[in-house]
C-alpha cells in the first residue's frame, strides 16, 4: 500500500483537501488530530511534557494548548522538544493504523512533513499552497487567532519555494471547485502509477 504524504502551511486547506480524498474512499490520517488526541491519552507523554514545560502545561488530564503554544512557537529549542516528545508517539500510532488499511493508497496529512524529514517516508508527497493573506483570513474566520500568533507559527515552517521544490504535486487551493479537480487529478496519477509499478 501507498503512503502519500499531504502538507501545506497553517491555514492552507489541508483538512479540506483531505476531505476530497476522503470522497475518492481513500483512507486519510491526520497527524495533528492523532497528536492531540495522544497528548489527551497517553500518561507518558503527559508526564515528558510536564518535566520539560512545568504543571502548568495540562489541567489534569488535559493539555493547556494556548500555553504550550506560547512557549513553542516563539522559541525553536522549546519546539524541537515538544516536537520530539510527539513526534515518535504519532509515527508508531500511524503504523498501526496503517496494518488496519486495505486500499491502493493512503494519506498521511501532516502540518510539517518536509521540515522533520518524514516525507521521505512517503511513495508521493503532496503540497497544499494559498497565497499567505488568503490563508490569514481564513484562520481569523475559523479561530479566535492574531495574526501574530499566526505569522510566528509560519515563521516555524518552511516557506511554499522550498517545500514546492521537494513536493510530488502541488495543489492550490483557492476556488474550491478547482481545489477537487486538481485532487481527481492526482488520485488518477497515483493509480496509474500503482499499475506501473
Ligand atoms: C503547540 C500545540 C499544543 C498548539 O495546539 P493548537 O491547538 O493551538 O494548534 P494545532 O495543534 O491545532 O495546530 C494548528 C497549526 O499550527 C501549526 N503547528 C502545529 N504544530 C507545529 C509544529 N510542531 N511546527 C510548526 N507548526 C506547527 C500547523 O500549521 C498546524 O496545522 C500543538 O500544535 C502541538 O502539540 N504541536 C506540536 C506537535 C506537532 O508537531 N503536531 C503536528 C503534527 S503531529
Ligand atoms: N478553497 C477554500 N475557499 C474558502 N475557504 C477555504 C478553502 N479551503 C479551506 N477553507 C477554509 O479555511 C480554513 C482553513 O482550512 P483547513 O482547516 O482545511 O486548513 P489546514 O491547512 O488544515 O489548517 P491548519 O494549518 O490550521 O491545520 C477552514 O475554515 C476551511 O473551511
Amino acid at each position: 500500500m501507498k503512503i502519500v504524504g499531504l502538507t501545506g502551511g497553517i491555514g492552507s486547506g489541508k483538512t479540506t483537501v483531505a476531505g476530497f480524498f476522503k470522497e475518492l474512499n481513500i483512507p486519510v490520517y491526520i497527524a495533528d488530530e492523532a497528536g492531540k488526541r495522544l497528548m489527551n491519552t497517553s500518561s507518558e507523554i503527559r508526564k515528558k511534557i510536564i518535566a520539560f514545560f512545568g504543571e502548568s502545561a495540562y489541567r489534569g488530564d488535559h493539555p493547556d494548548r494556548k500555553f504550550i503554544a506560547s512557549k513553542v512557537f516563539n522559541d525553536k529549542e522549546q519546539l524541537s522538544k515538544l516536537n520530539n516528545i510527539i513526534h515518535p508517539a504519532v509515527e508508531a500510532d500511524f503504523k498501526n493504523w496503517l496494518e488496519t488499511q486495505s486500499s491502493e493508497y493512503v494519506i498521511y496529512e501532516a502540518a510539517i512533513l518536509f521540515e522533520t524529514g518524514g516525507y521521505e517516508k512517503c511513495d508521493f508527497n503532496i503540497l497544499v499552497t494559498a497565497p499567505k493573506e488568503i490563508r490569514i483570513q481564513r484562520l481569523q474566520k475559523r479561530d479566535d487567532s492574531s495574526v501574530k500568533e499566526i505569522e510566528e507559527r509560519m515563521d516555524n515552517q518552511w516557506s511554499d519555494e522550498r517545500k514546492s521544490q521537494m513536493a510530488d504535486f502541488l495543489i492550490n487551493n483557492e476556488e474550491l471547485a478547482e481545489t477537487k479537480l486538481q485532487v481527481e487529478h492526482i488520485h488518477d496519477e497515483i493509480l496509474k502509477a500503482g499499475k506501473n509499478c
